[in-house]
């Protein structure tokens, strides 16, 4: 007979050293089922047997009455005692076999398995789940210097689960706003194979209120399921972010950016850009001259509060200030599905500034990441391209189009390569623009202008996604629209006006050109978008 099937979307793992002071353990527990928790792990690293037993025959009395099944760690004996669903064990801890042989056929077994060697083992030991982790540091178990997994590792090891029928949580580090770039960066490149849930201590048992701290991670992984759902049987990385799949061709993305820029004049809708002090007052005009309307919006309470208003949002670390506003206005961009952008500006240049990239992306899901050869080769982890100040130095890759593909893949983002061509790709699709003016390296944060443009088509994208369908019809995506050809958009509109720009008479040097370039991206009519677009399939 086939063992029970759990449902491991939102399990919570005990503690009770981790309680606030004055909660009590019991009543904790109560709330956090209340707020949706399917599945109960009770681990007790201090307790004595009988005391353990206690604990996990009462923690079994109250997940009864939400018909939730309960797990012990580590001891078989416990679970004996109680009669639970069955046990958690770890590499060191009774071998599977014996574990098998110990608790009958009919009691589940889950596994921790921290890299694809672990995975492959407890796939042939015929593990019924498994507990990926640690993705990130935790303070609620010492991982002994361990190196984190993030969400590309914990997509390397469910890559092998496909398949398998075994089952997959992740564990370590997770809160609400890490989730939703858990749950989507991690779905495996090769096959699809996406979390059956997440296993979490601290973010519900560390609450004051831990009913809402459940809703509120239950929300994130439902509408997760429920599109996964929608999506069976696809198997591509990016689902309905990109249209553009079947049928590609230049008139094609043309029509669609086209399409993007009659939206923003009809929407205008609101930018935050939390980007550096050189560039500020520039990017306010080109978000202007485009149609949409720029906020540079810093304070971690107003971002909060803005986040709801607004279209998209840029998170460009020039000048790397504003840490707690970029974590912040990422995070609540993530929680209202909302475009962003990320510019990570000279992010290879300094090891504070890569700490500072990946902690901002263990804090939020990027929708579009841009950058030079230098900092998309940072991101890549690439030594082809070094960085000179903001600037890449060298020639450039030798083949640009794998560069943003793998990335695009690995960060389960779109990747926008400028240069004098620039590159684009979804994971899948790579496309070439080759429009530009040699201007544009003359004059002070091109690239950032190129950034604000690209949130502004990403608002675009999703505004006519959302005029187009029901709301969150498909539900498959953390940012619903096309923003592959939202990134395309940003790309053409700042070259082609670049172009028309240098062309002009009256433009002498960089001083003209960078007035001249705001009037023509104000100009710019989707007539000489057609006429000039030069953009490639690869
Ligand atoms: C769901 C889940 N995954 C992993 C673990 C870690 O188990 P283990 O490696 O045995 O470490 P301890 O929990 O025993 O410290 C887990 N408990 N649950
Ligand atoms: C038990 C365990 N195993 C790997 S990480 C971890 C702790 C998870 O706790 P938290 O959710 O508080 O990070």
């Amino acid at each position: 007979m086939p063992r029970i099937q759990l449902d491991y979307s939102l399990y919570l793992v005990t503690g009770r050293e981790f309680l606030p002071p004055g909660k009590d353990y019991y009543e904790s527990l109560e709330e956090s089922l209340q707020g949706g928790v399917t599945l109960v792990q009770v681990r007790e690293k201090d307790a004595d047997t009988g005391e353990f037993i206690e604990v996990a025959r009462r923690t079994k009395q109250i997940c009864d009455k939400y018909n939730v099944p309960v797990l012990i760690n580590d001891r078989i004996d416990v679970h004996l005692a109680v009669g639970t669903a069955g046990i958690h064990i770890g590499q060191t801890d009774c071998p599977l076999p014996l574990a098998r042989t110990l608790i009958g056929p009919d009691a589940i077994i889950g596994l921790s398995v921290r890299n694809t060697d672990e995975c492959k083992r407890a796939i042939e030991q015929g593990a019924d789940y498994i507990g990926i982790g640690s993705v990130w540091p935790t303070g609620s178990k010492d991982i002994k210097g361990r190196k984190c997994l993030g969400p590309d590792g914990t997509g390397e090891i469910l890559d092998l689960l496909d398949g398998t029928g075994i089952q997959a949580v992740a564990i370590g580090g997770i809160h609400l706003p890490n989730l939703p770039q858990l749950l989507h960066g991690s779905i495996s490149p090769k096959t699809s194979n996406a979390l059956d849930g997440v296993a979490v201590i601290s973010d519900i048992v560390a609450s004051h209120q831990p009913r809402k701290a459940s809703e509120a991670l239950r929300e994130i992984i439902d509408s997760f399921k429920r599109a996964r759902k929608g999506l069976e049987g696809h198997k591509g990385l990016f689902g309905s972010t990109s249209s553009v799949s079947g049928g590609l061709s230049r008139e094609y993305l043309v029509e669609k950016v086209q399409g993007l820029m009659r939206v923003l004049e009809q929407e205008t809708p609101l930018i935050n850009q939390l980007t550096n002090k050189v560039v500020m007052n520039d990017s306010a005009n080109v978000t202007l001259a485009v149609g949409a309307s720029p906020i540079m919006s810093t304070n971690p309470r107003d971002v909060y509060d803005l986040s709801p208003a607004i279209g998209a949002c840029l998170i460009n670390f020039g000048t790397v200030d504003d840490k707690e506003g970029m974590k912040v206005a990422g995070r609540q961009a993530n929680v209202n599905r909302k475009p962003l952008v990320f510019d990570p500006v000279a992010v290879g240049a300094t090891s504070y500034r890569r700490e500072t990239a990946e902690e901002l992306l263990a804090h939020w899901q990027p929708t579009i990441i841009k950058g030079n050869a230098a900092e998309i080769g940072a991101m890549a982890e690439s030594t082809e391209v070094a960085s000179r100040g903001v600037d890449a130095a060298g020639a450039g890759f030798k083949d640009p189009g794998a560069i943003v593909r793998a990335l695009a893949k690995k960060r389960a983002a779109i990747i926008v390569l400028t240069g004098p061509e620039d590159y684009i790709s979804d994971g899948h699709t790579v496309l070439k623009v080759s429009n530009g003016s040699h201007f544009l390296e003359k004059i002070t944060g091109s690239g950032c202008q190129a950034g604000t443009l690209i949130a502004c088509f990403a608002a675009a994208s999703r505004s006519y996604y959302l005029n187009e369908n029901e709301p969150f019809e498909d539900d498959s995506q953390l940012v619903q629209g096309d923003m592959l050809i939202a990134a395309l958009a940003g790309i053409l509109i700042y070259t082609i006006a670049s172009e028309v720009a240098a062309d002009r008479p009256d433009v002498k040097g960089p001083g003209t050109f960078r007035s001249a370039l705001i009037d023509e991206l104000y100009n710019l009519t989707p007539e000489v978008v057609q006429q000039r677009a030069r953009v490639e399939i690869l």
